[in-house]
């Protein structure tokens, strides 16, 4: 697979700061990996994001996106562009009087071609679900429609990587479940995701878990397999989802199910579609 981002040794401390938030930190991305970032609070995931968006620069060490030096000035408006930042709350990243004019003001301020702007105003609103709400001001919407104009917003502008920081810590289930089903179809469209939550159950929507602890990655991997290690688990302060400890279960207990289960929904139908012993 294509490497997109590539993290070299990297380290990073705030000013005035006594020790490093990160530490050495190494990996990289491929094009098109959704990878859920977890580990608990103050475990430095914020500022890896903010590293990734050039937000904020490495205290050593180097990024690359797609081979460029994430560091490089010249590099550095395009590199925000293409690694798209969503914010826990995105009311302030709102500018225009409507949803259709928030759309366009990105791709304006990047001098997009009015039929190309038009034409992909319509395929993300499409592809989001949003046609219902172009007209309607950003501060009318609830906080999971808001989330999905956030992430048209940034989908119009045709990111590689879709960076989100807690983006549904603030949703109801309802407005999780519309921005999870968001992500799916951005996945789908090939985007990169990097998701920072909290929210064990989104951790089994991405396909590679990054667990932080004390700035640095100490799990890397499928998220199920990084749910089986108890030590792990305890050390960083997780708790595995019951979707996913229910099946370490009924595995111990000799009741091994085909394939994986990824929501609480669709363990309880196979389970009940299980031939029943009289
Ligand atoms: N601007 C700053 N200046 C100094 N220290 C900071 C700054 N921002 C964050 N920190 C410190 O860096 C450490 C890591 O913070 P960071 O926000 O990256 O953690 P996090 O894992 O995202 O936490 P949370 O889960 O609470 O959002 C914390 O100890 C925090 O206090």
């Amino acid at each position: 697979m294509t490497v997109l981002i590539d993290i070299q040794n990297v380290s990073f401390q705030y000013p005035h700061s006594s020790s490093p938030v990160l530490n050495e930190i190494s990996l990289q991305v491929s094009k098109g990996e959704w990878v859920a970032v977890a580990g608990r609070n103050g475990s430095g995931k914020s500022t890896l994001a903010r590293l990734l968006n050039a937000q904020l620069q490495p205290t050593s060490g180097a990024i690359y996106l797609a081979g460029e030096p994430m560091a490089d000035p010249a590099f550095e408006r395009n590199h925000r562009r293409r690694c798209g930042y969503v914010f826990q709350n995105p009311d302030h990243q709102f500018i225009g009087a409507t949803v259709w004019d928030d759309l366009a003001f990105g791709l304006e301020n990047h001098s997009i071609e009015r039929t190309e702007m038009v034409a992909r105003m319509n395929k993300y609103l499409k592809v989001l679900h949003l046609e219902d709400l172009v007209d309607k001001a950003p501060h009318q919407l609830s906080g999971g429609q808001k989330q999905r104009v956030g992430l048209a917003c940034m989908m119009v502008l045709e990111p590689d990587v879709i960076i989100l920081d807690e983006a549904t810590s603030m949703l109801d289930p309802k407005g999780r479940r519309d921005v999870m089903q968001a992500l799916t179809e951005i996945a789908n469209q090939g985007v990169t995701i990097i998701m920072i939550t909290h929210d064990m159950e989104e951790v089994l929507q991405a396909e590679r878990l990054l667990l932080i602890d004390q700035g640095r990655v100490v799990a890397d991997g499928d998220p199920f397999h990084v749910f089986e290690q108890n030590q792990l688990l305890e050390q960083t302060g997780l708790k595995r989802p019951f979707v996913v400890e229910l099946q370490q279960e009924l595995k111990r207990t000799g009741l091994q199910l085909e394939g994986r289960c990824y929501s609480e929904g669709e363990l309880v139908k196979r389970l009940c579609n299980l031939p029943l012993i009289k």
